[in-house]
């Protein structure tokens, strides 16, 4: 067993990884004795998970989120209502704020997709939560893949896989144009004396119109701490690797090797400079979940103890919902064509080693998206940890796919050993998530895209 000297490594970055939902990952886990004592629909579930992550100096909560039932699973949505996996599912914005007020320092991450919000709306949203948390908000950036998804947005069918992601295009321009460009940074003045709360002459109409969205601005909120929050996406398609190259500052990966990572990172290093970004300007962050006890043979009875609530139908049903596929009419160990799934690509690209695959059995649709957890003492998941970040991880989305009651146990044993061979934060480091992550000040730098829109406006109100 590897233990290091103090302090001897880098420092990762970790996030407390859910969603609003009973059985997030696994179906059957709000059956659990702690699953019925903290539901997810009860406030003071997050107070605790705040509570707990913050007091342990994780760097944040990130809360997935969707728009819609997952592919349904031998022609019904039965099995999702019956498991509570992803479904019902709550707002992860309204987590978030719900959380401004009783943290100090973790940084508050929220999913919304580019079908949600008019991105009008979304810039205010953000603005106003950043205001509020002094800095700390999150956005992960994400297309939707699920064909329901569509259907509750207005669309009459889910658009092909090109199509979702060009969405962010539009998307994206009108959100920069909103927070780098409507308001000058020294807009406001606030001169009780002269009267002068804002100067007219440095707030501008942004006039966007394009195919997708007519905004005439400005925006509706002054520059908050971070002008933009922290940008995430997620995925590990060619194509999600690029839609990170281009605008994220972290992206958020689940491969199933620190192999499929290291080739994923060196992948997106490489795209970065296509615009005019630096090798490193995207930390990669890798979801994984964990069993933690005081002894191996502890951990192994309490992972034993989780799977007797776990029903394995889940993660086929939750696999094909991904990839967009019934899966519920085949035999576990049929191979099926998948070359035409609607869904997600990237659990079968760079992630699973099989590129181009075109066929595949329910069996191992299910594999490619399960993470199976680390189960063992905090010194054997420290280590795993460390192989991951040689891989070139910059952090670690600790999942509670086993239920909060894992923040808890990650929080309390394992962040203490990660603290010892200095890959956890001591303390809070002064500043926005921004400066926090990246050291170099509240605002995107120069060279990201979103900073062309400084100054790019003319067409001020007054
Ligand atoms: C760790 C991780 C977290 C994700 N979180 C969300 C989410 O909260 N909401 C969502 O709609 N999609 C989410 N996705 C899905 C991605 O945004 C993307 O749609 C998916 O990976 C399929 O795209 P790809 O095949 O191009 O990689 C997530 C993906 C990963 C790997």
């Amino acid at each position: 067993m590897v233990t290091t000297g103090a302090a001897s490594r880098p420092r990762m970055i970790f996030n407390a990884f859910t969603q609003i939902t009973p059985s997030h990952h696994y179906e059957g886990l709000w059956r659990t004795p702690w699953g019925q004592a903290s539901p997810i629909d009860s406030m003071q579930t997050w107070l605790d998970v705040a509570k707990t992550i913050e007091a342990a100096k994780f760097d944040g909560l990130f809360i997935a989120d969707g728009l819609g039932l997952m592919a349904p699973f031998g022609g019904s949505h039965r099995a999702h209502a019956e498991g509570a996996n992803n479904f019902p599912n709550g707002d992860a914005l309204i987590v978030a704020a719900a959380l401004a007020g009783v943290t100090e320092h973790i940084s508050l991450g929220f999913t919304s997709s580019l079908i949600q919000a008019h991105p009008f709306e979304l810039a205010r949203l953000a603005s106003t939560l950043d205001q509020l948390t002094g800095g700390r908000v999150a956005w992960n950036i994400v297309p939707s893949g699920l064909e329901n998804s569509f259907r509750n947005m207005n669309f009459d069918q889910m658009p092909t896989y090109e199509e979702r992601y060009a969405r962010a295009d539009e998307y994206l321009k009108v959100v920069f144009s909103l927070w780098e460009g409507s308001w000058e940074m020294d807009a406001v003045v606030r001169d009780a004396a002269r009267g002068i709360y804002a100067d007219a002459s440095k707030i501008y109409r942004i006039n966007h119109r394009g195919p997708l969205y007519s905004v005439q601005g400005p925006h509706l909120s002054a520059p908050s701490p971070q002008r933009v929050p922290f940008l995430y996406t997620a995925g590990m398609s060619p194509r999600s690797l690029r839609l990170a190259a281009q605008h994220a500052e972290a992206l958020l990966i689940m491969t199933r090797t620190p192999e499929d990572a290291a080739q994923l990172v060196a992948q997106l290093d490489a795209l970065l400079p296509e615009y005019g970004r630096r090798p490193g300007d995207v930390k990669v962050i890798q979801l994984l979940r964990f069993v933690v006890g005081s002894t191996e043979a502890e951990a192994k009875r309490r992972h034993e103890e989780i799977l007797e609530y776990v029903n394995p139908r889940g993660h086929v049903v939750e696999s094909g919902g991904i990839l967009g596929m019934d899966l519920g009419y085949y035999d576990l160990d049929e191979e099926i064509d998948i070359s035409h799934a609607p869904g997600a690509k990237g659990i079968f690209g760079a992630a699973s080693g099989a590129e181009g695959r075109t066929t595949a059995t329910p069996r191992q649709i299910a594999a490619a998206t399960d993470i199976p957890p680390t189960v063992g003492t905090p010194e054997q998941i420290a280590d795993v940890i460390e192989r991951w970040q040689d891989a070139g991880v910059s952090g670690i989305n600790v999942a509670d796919a086993m239920f909060h009651r894992y923040f808890t146990d990650f929080a309390e044993q394992v962040m203490p050993e990660l603290r010892r061979r200095g890959m956890a934060q001591r303390e809070y480091a002064p500043g926005t998530f921004r400066d926090k992550v990246f050291g170099e000040g509240p605002h995107l730098p120069d060279r990201h895209p979103a900073a062309a829109y400084r100054g790019a406006f003319t067409d001020s109100i007054g």
